[in-house]
């Protein structure tokens, strides 16, 4: 997949609130009741990271979590991180987390 502009990404991030980011990388905080409701999303994620073959970097700090996707092979963002941002998107409305 090709790499996105900042416009490109900025357009398609209007979709999904809390998520920002530029062409190096596309990132959201969410803030859940407690730690092991984070970790319950990150678990949710974990299996369609995997599914998807294409995996965030993720940062835990109690019931915070930070997902950040780029595509590592190409040096920025690319569909497959816009992709992977509306499935964990999904999997949060679905926890009622919400962006911190
Ligand atoms: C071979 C394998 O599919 C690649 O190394 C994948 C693994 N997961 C990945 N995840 C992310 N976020 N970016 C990548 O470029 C990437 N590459």
């Amino acid at each position: 997949m090709s790499l996105l502009s900042s416009a490109d990404i900025d357009t398609a991030l209007d979709a999904l609130p809390g998520w920002g980011g530029d062409a190096a990388d596309i990132r959201c905080r969410y803030r859940a009741t407690d730690f092991p409701t984070a970790i319950a999303l990150v678990d949710a994620v974990a299996v369609v990271a995997e599914e998807a073959g294409h995996h965030p970097d993720i940062d835990i700090r109690w019931r915070e979590v930070l997902f950040v996707l780029s595509t590592h092979s190409e040096g920025g963002v690319t569909g497959k991180d816009l992709e992977l941002a509306a499935r964990i998107d999904g999997i949060a409305r679905g926890m009622s987390i919400t962006a911190s």
